[in-house]
C-alpha cells in the first residue's frame, strides 16, 4: 500500500478471540526484578541464564483472528546463580517493532502476507520464535528473516545480523544446530529468495561467525521447513505440508494452507561439500512433522531421526483448501523414529520399514543433553499431555486462553530402557519448553537438571520450576514471577562458563 493510502483502523484492545484471552492475553511487559522468590533450593552448582522468547503483541491487531505465531519477540532472561534468580525481560527492537511503537498502532498486516501491511517494511519479521547464544551475541529467530542480534547481558538489540554480509539467505531457521564438539552452527533458511520460492538455502557457520559452506537447493513444493536435524555426514530437511502461494498471498490470503495431497517430504544432503544435485528427496505419506529430537547414524550408516509425528495438522489456524482443520484437542503427536537409508535407490518411506513410535504419549519440545547433539543419545526431555493426571480442566477452563496446543506434565523418556517417567506440576498448571542443565563435572548424558516455565491458573502468574533428572517426578525449585508469560516457543540454556567476557 501506498503512504498516502489511508491506514486500516487500529482497534484499542485486543479481540476477544482464545489466542487473546485470559493466560493468553498480551502481557507487554519489560522488567528487571533482582530477586525472584525460590521455594525449594536452586542447587550451588547451577550458574547461567535460561533465555527463552514468546510472541507478545505490542498493539491490538487490525488483522481478523490474527494467529498467536504473529507476536512481536518478547526475550525473557532468568539468571540462576549462587542459589538464587533474578530477571530481565525485553522486546526486540525489529524494524516492526519500533516503526509501530513510533506510530503507537499496528501496521504490519497478516503472518508473512506483506501484501496485507498498512506501510512498506524493509524487515518484516517478529524475531518470536527462538533465541540462542552465538559467537559472544544473542540471536533472536524467526524463519522469515535473519536473526536480530542482542546484548546477552542487557537484552538491547544490536540490531540484524548478517553476519557482516555474509548471509547469503533471505531467511534463517529458528532452528540452528550446533556441534557440540567444533561449535559449528549449522542452519538454512527456505523460501530463501523470497516468499513462495522452493529454493532452500544451506549453509554451515564456524564459532567466530566465518561462513564456512554455502548450498543452495530446490524443494519439491513450496513448503514450511521449521525444524530440522543433522548428524556426523547428513543434514535432514522434513518438509511440513503447508504450502505456500504467492497468488493467495496477493489476493489477500494466507501465507500458509494445509495439503493433504502433498506427501511428507524428508531431504537429505550431504553436511560437509555437497553440491545441489546431491540433495535427494524422500517421501512418506501426508502427516505432521513437528520438533527434533535427534539424529545421528546407525553401524550401518543409516541416518536415525527421531522427531514429533502427527496424523493431523498441528497448525489448525492453517486449514486445507476447504476450510478443514482439525479441533485442537484431536492432535496427538508421539515420539517416532524414522531410519533412513541415504544411499537408497527406494525413495519411499514406509511405516514397516522406516517408522517407529518410540514413545507413544501425546507430546512435544523435545530436549536432550546438547553435549549429545547430532550423536547416539539416550535421553529425551519434552511436554506432554496426559488428561488422566489429574488436571483440573473445569476450574481452569474460563482463564486458560487457546489457540495452541497444551501441555500438562514434563516427561522424560529413557530410549535405552524404554521407560518415561513424568512430572506433574499440579492440577493448575501448563508446561512450557523445558531446557536441559548438566550437572557440573559430570560428562554423564542426561545428568542434571530439567527448567521449565509454568503456566499456573490458579495464580494467574508464572513460575519456573527445576527437577533433577535423577529424581525427575519430584520439584526441586520452584521460581515465581511477578508476572504472567503467555505461551512462549523456544528458549536455550547459556552457562556462565560459556560466556565470552
Ligand atoms: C512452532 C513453530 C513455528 C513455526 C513458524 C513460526 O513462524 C512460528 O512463530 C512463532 C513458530
Ligand atoms: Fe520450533
Amino acid at each position: 500500500m501506498g503512504s498516502n493510502t489511508a491506514l486500516p483502523p487500529a482497534p484499542s484492545h485486543f479481540p476477544a478471540r482464545p489466542q487473546f484471552q485470559g493466560f493468553q492475553k498480551p502481557g507487554g511487559v519489560e522488567a528487571d526484578v533482582s530477586n525472584l522468590e525460590v521455594y525449594g533450593h536452586i542447587p550451588a552448582d547451577i550458574d547461567g541464564t535460561f533465555y527463552r522468547v514468546m510472541p507478545d503483541p505490542q498493539f491490538p491487531p487490525f488483522i481478523e483472528n490474527d494467529p498467536w505465531f504473529n507476536g512481536d519477540g518478547s526475550i525473557s532472561a532468568f539468571r540462576l546463580t549462587q542459589g538464587r534468580a533474578s530477571y530481565r525481560q525485553r522486546y526486540v527492537r525489529t524494524e516492526k517493532f519500533v516503526r509501530e511503537r513510533e506510530a503507537r498502532r499496528a501496521l504490519l498486516g497478516k503472518y508473512r502476507n506483506k501484501f496485507t501491511d498498512a506501510v512498506e517494511f524493509k524487515i518484516r519479521t517478529t524475531a518470536n520464535t527462538n533465541v540462542v547464544h552465538f559467537n559472544g551475541k544473542l540471536l533472536a529467530l524467526k524463519e522469515d528473516a535473519p536473526p536480530y542480534a542482542m546484548d546477552p547481558e542487557t537484552l538491547e538489540t544490536i540490531g540484524l545480523e548478517t553476519f557482516k554480509g555474509q548471509l547469503p539467505s533471505l531467511t534463517f531457521t529458528a532452528h540452528p544446530k550446533f556441534d557440540p564438539d567444533t561449535g559449528e552452527m549449522i542452519c538454512f533458511g527456505y523460501e530463501a529468495r523470497g516468499d513462495g520460492t522452493p529454493d532452500v538455502c544451506y549453509y554451515r557457520v564456524a564459532p567466530d561467525g566465518t561462513f564456512l559452506e554455502t548450498v543452495w537447493l530446490v524443494s519439491p513444493v513450496a513448503a514450511m521447513i521449521h525444524d530440522f536435524a543433522v548428524t556426523e555426514n547428513w543434514v535432514v530437511f522434513p518438509l511440513i505440508p503447508q504450502v505456500c502461494d504467492l497468488e493467495r498471498m496477493r489476493r489477500g490470503g494466507e501465507h500458509w494452507e494445509w495439503s493433504p495431497e502433498t506427501p511428507f517430504y524428508i531431504g537429505i544432503l550431504p553436511r560437509v561439500g555437497g553440491r545441489p544435485e546431491d540433495v535427494r528427496w524422500f517421501r512418506h505419506p501426508n502427516c505432521f512433522p513437528g520438533h527434533s529430537s535427534n539424529a545421528y547414524e546407525d553401524e550401518a550408516g543409516r541416518i536415525v531421526f527421531d522427531l514429533g509425528l502427527s496424523e493431523k495438522n498441528v497448525f489448525f489456524w492453517w486449514p486445507d483448501k476447504d476450510g478443514n482443520a482439525p479441533s485442537p484437542e484431536t492432535l496427538h503427536s508421539q515420539l517416532t523414529r524414522i531410519t533412513i537409508d541415504p544411499r537408497s535407490e527406494d525413495l519411499e518411506l514406509t511405516a514397516a520399514k522406516n517408522v517407529k513410535v518410540l514413545e507413544g504419549s501425546n507430546s512435544e519440545f523435545y530436549r536432550v543433553d546438547d553435549r549429545f547433539a547430532m550423536r547416539k543419545y539416550r535421553h529425551s526431555f519434552f511436554d506432554m499431555m496426559d488428561p488422566s493426571l489429574g488436571t483440573n480442566f473445569p476450574a481452569i477452563a474460563p482463564v486458560l486462553g487457546g489457540g495452541y496446543p497444551l501441555y500438562n506434565s514434563l516427561a522424560h523418556f529413557d530410549i535405552e530402557t524404554g521407560e518415561t517417567e513424568v512430572y506433574f506440576p499440579g492440577p493448575t498448571h501448563m508446561v512450557q519448553e523445558p531446557v536441559f542443565i548438566p550437572r557440573k563435572g559430570s560428562g554423564e548424558e542426561g545428568d542434571g537438571y530439567l527448567l521449565a516455565l509454568v503456566n499456573n491458573y490458579a495464580s494467574m502468574g508464572s513460575e519456573l520450576h527445576l527437577l533433577d533428572t535423577k529424581d525427575f517426578t519430584k520439584v526441586v525449585a520452584k521460581i515465581l514471577l511477578p508476572v504472567r508469560l503467555r505461551a512462549g516457543l523456544h528458549g536455550n540454556w547459556v552457562d556462565a562458563a560459556d560466556v565470552r567476557k
